[in-house]
């Protein structure tokens, strides 16, 4: 029986990193993913991909975030197949998940280079993978090898949309439920939160966690954080969506510095705040917190698990020309 302490297992990865990474990600068989899916199709792909969202990403410091945060609401509502760049087609049956598709102009503008490199090989799904791999490298994370070969699905649905994308208060049950039945351990569950060391939240958001009443709802809150909450976020009148936030006190770095400031009581949303307390996940959120290296290798696997956990590959789906529309 092997050794699956939390010790072990911390020390395995630190060891053989690259080699679990290929391991812990998705099949390898026919017709499933791989990591050298493109190496025919479109050789160059992941330098093409690389140097076509630069522009973007150092030009507009809110657009990493913006990426990643779309790659996560592409995976968790039927998988990770573009549907969430489907724009509104009534006579197909697609009820857009997005109000606005068009905020998210890097995924096209790296799709029509591709395009003109190798025309109907690569996927918008797998397009939107690659380049929130860049998001998390370009701003200072780890650079993550992900398995391609994903299609692109002919449907969406904005029920499903509703029905997948957790809401802002929920809490540590409903997130692992969420995240463990994509396959991922608590550890990587706690890891993949980490996300949220990028970018930032509006207040309307944060309505939910009593901030209407006098008291914060978790006992842990720093309560210089909530008084600068209370300050930025109104408490009189109805609740207003134009107070943003930031995720973490580095918003612009992919850091471990959401592990620390989970842990001194500023976790912006219900979730973040609750990892640090509940008993399940806050050895991980100390660990994480005190070595960004060992988040690094574990946030590596869990994006792994989230891009590969329900795919369409082989004859499933199409490779969309235009990110936005079925063909
Ligand atoms: C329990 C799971 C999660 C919940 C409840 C949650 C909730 C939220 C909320 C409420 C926001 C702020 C949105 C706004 O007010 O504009 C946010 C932002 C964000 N989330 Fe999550 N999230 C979760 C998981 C994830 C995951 C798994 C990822 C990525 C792998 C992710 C990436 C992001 C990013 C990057 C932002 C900042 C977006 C920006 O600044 O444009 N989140 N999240
Ligand atoms: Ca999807
Ligand atoms: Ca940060």
């Amino acid at each position: 029986m092997a050794d699956c302490t939390i010790k072990a297992l911390k020390q395995r990865l630190l060891q053989c990193a690259g080699v679990i990474l290929l391991v812990a990600g998705a099949p390898q068989g026919d017709g499933g993913l791989s990591y050298d899916y493109h190496r025919q199709s479109c050789p160059g792909l992941e330098a093409t991909v690389k140097k076509a969202t630069l522009p973007v990403l150092i030009a507009d410091p809110r657009s990493p975030a913006a990426v990643l945060r779309l790659f996560f609401h592409d995976c968790q509502v039927q998988g990770c197949d573009a549907s969430i760049l489907l724009d509104s087609d009534d006579s197909r049956g697609i009820a857009s998940e997005m109000e606005s598709t068009r905020n998210f102009g890097i995924i096209g503008v790296v799709k029509s280079i591709v395009e003109a490199a190798c025309p109907g090989q690569v996927s918008c799904a797998d397009i939107i993978v690659l380049a929130a791999r860049e998001a998390v490298v370009r701003s200072g994370g780890p650079w993550i090898a992900v398995p391609l070969g994903r299609k692109d699905s002919t449907t969406a649905s904005n029920r499903r949309a509703d029905e997948f994308l957790p809401s802002s208060s929920i809490g540590v049950d409903g997130a692992l439920q969420m995240f463990m039945s994509k396959g991922m351990s608590v550890e990587e569950s706690v890891a993949i939160l980490g996300a949220h060391t990028i970018g930032a939240g509006h207040f309307l958001n944060m309505v939910r966690r009593s901030l209407y009443n006098s008291k914060m709802d978790d006992e842990n809150t720093d309560p210089r954080f909530e008084a600068l909450l209370g300050l930025k976020c109104p408490t009189q009148g109805p609740p207003t969506n134009h107070t943003v936030i930031l995720n973490d006190l580095t918003t612009l770095l992919f850091d471990n510095q959401y592990y620390k400031d989970a842990t001194n009581g500023r976790g912006l949303f219900t979730i973040d705040a609750a990892i640090s307390t509940d008993p399940r996940t806050a050895s991980y959120v100390k660990l994480f917190a005190e070595d960004q290296r060992y988040f690094f290798r574990v946030f590596s696997l869990a994006f792994v698990k989230l891009s590969s956990a329900v795919v369409l590959t082989g004859e499933e789906g199409e490779v969309r020309r235009r990110c936005n529309q079925v063909n």
